[in-house]
């Protein structure tokens, strides 16, 4: 097949959570996100989305750094010359180092146009088969432990099929204790995000007695030698969340014992193919992963659902419901939740379609990009 784009969009929006998201490292009250639209000469579209936040807290990359990355330099490659499949793109953008967010957001354009000009859902154009997927829910830092309670029996009740609680250093052991107490068998894990340093092992391993079904990022964004310290210190599964940014950083952390799960977040590892090459892995050295959510809106939550059908996500993911973030997704249908499932969409491409309403009420500005008349 051959993949000639005519141009593309990138858009700037901005949308407010329902409730402000508390993580170790800052509170989250909107999402500015950018989101692409690469068109063929037929006029096929195809979608991505930039998943980096406001402000570099969770990584360097930010929307804007994104924007400059996608304009200057990511673009110009994918309008340069013709695409034969969405891997050629990521070879192309391997010259340009890191900004990974940047890259896997217009490498989602181009998977997702490239399964609807195949006609096949992109979960299957990826290699997926499941119908359905499990899903979790993370919960941010609540005001108190009385309010945490509260929403975690919001969200068991609504069938989510494990919960993941934020934790720091003030907001820990006490807390999981009381979470303990009164959901005694509910598939409960918590992610640090960097909040600790060797120096708190003794409190980590104070996590052992809960039966966690693993503890996510607890040490530095960059590190995989601490925690391969750490880790059998502990009975508790370490996850890595920021510390996976490629295939090699996944080799390298099972080689050193750095973790025993890996959380896939497409943005993170710099896209769709990236992702799979890290799933083949850890299916092949026994580790689970599971996918990784950054408060997407209805177009990256549909990368997520797709990449997520692929057999060795055994791990109920972040990828909760639309309604979980927004009043009012940019995707028709939004993404719902039954029974900690959601149903794989069987359209071709992502499955769902852009809702250009609402897209445009959120866009703040936008810019279109041409091929150039000599490619
Ligand atoms: O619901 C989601 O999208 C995942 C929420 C989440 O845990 C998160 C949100 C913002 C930044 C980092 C993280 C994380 O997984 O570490
Ligand atoms: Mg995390």
């Amino acid at each position: 097949m051959t993949i000639n784009i005519e141009y593309v969009i990138l858009r700037h929006l901005q949308m407010e959570l329902k409730a402000p998201f508390t993580t170790s490292f800052g509170t989250f009250q909107r999402k500015e996100l950018i989101l692409v639209e690469v068109v063929d000469r037929d006029g096929v579209s195809g979608w991505g989305e930039s998943v980096a936040f406001s402000a570099p807290w969770y990584s360097e990359e930010t929307v804007k750094t994104n924007w400059h990355m996608l304009e200057d330099f990511l673009v110009p490659l994918a309008l340069a010359e013709p695409i034969h499949h969405p891997e050629e793109l990521s070879k192309r953008f391997s010259a340009i180092r890191q900004n990974n967010m940047a890259k896997a957001a217009l490498e989602g354009a181009v998977w997702d146009l490239y399964a609807k000009r195949l006609g096949v859902p992109l979960s299957q154009a990826l290699g997926g088969a499941k119908k359905d997927i499990e899903v979790g829910v993370s919960i941010g830092i609540q005001p108190t432990v009385a309010d945490l309670l509260q929403v975690i029996e919001r969200y068991v009740a609504q069938g989510y099929r494990r919960i993941k609680v934020k934790i720091k250093p003030s907001w820990d052991v006490d807390v999981i204790r009381e979470v303990r107490r009164v959901f005694p068998d509910v598939p409960l894990m918590a992610d640090a995000n960097s909040a600790y340093t060797l120096v708190d092992a003794d409190r980590l391993k104070a996590l052992d007695e809960f039966g966690l079904l693993m503890i996510e990022q607890p040490l530095a964004a960059d590190d995989l030698v601490d925690h391969a310290r750490l880790q059998p210190l502990l009975q508790t599964p370490i996850c890595l969340d920021e510390s996976i940014r490629s295939y090699d950083d996944a080799r390298k952390a099972l080689d050193l014992g750095s973790c025993r799960i890996i959380n896939i977040k497409i943005g993170r590892v710099g896209g769709l193919g990236e992702a799979k090459r890290i799933h083949d892995l850890c299916a092949e050295r026994g580790a689970p992963v599971w996918c990784g959510g950054m408060l997407e809106a209805g177009v990256g939550r549909a990368h997520n659902i797709a990449i997520t059908t692929l057999e060795n996500f055994t791990l109920p993911g972040d990828t909760a419901a639309s309604s979980h973030y927004w009043e009012r997704d940019i995707i028709t249908p939004e993404v719902e939740v039954h029974g900690g499932l959601i149903r794989v969409p069987d359209a071709p491409g992502i499955g769902y379609d852009v809702d250009r309403r609402q897209v445009e009420r959120y866009t703040q500005f936008a810019k279109v990009f041409h091929r150039t008349a000599t490619a």
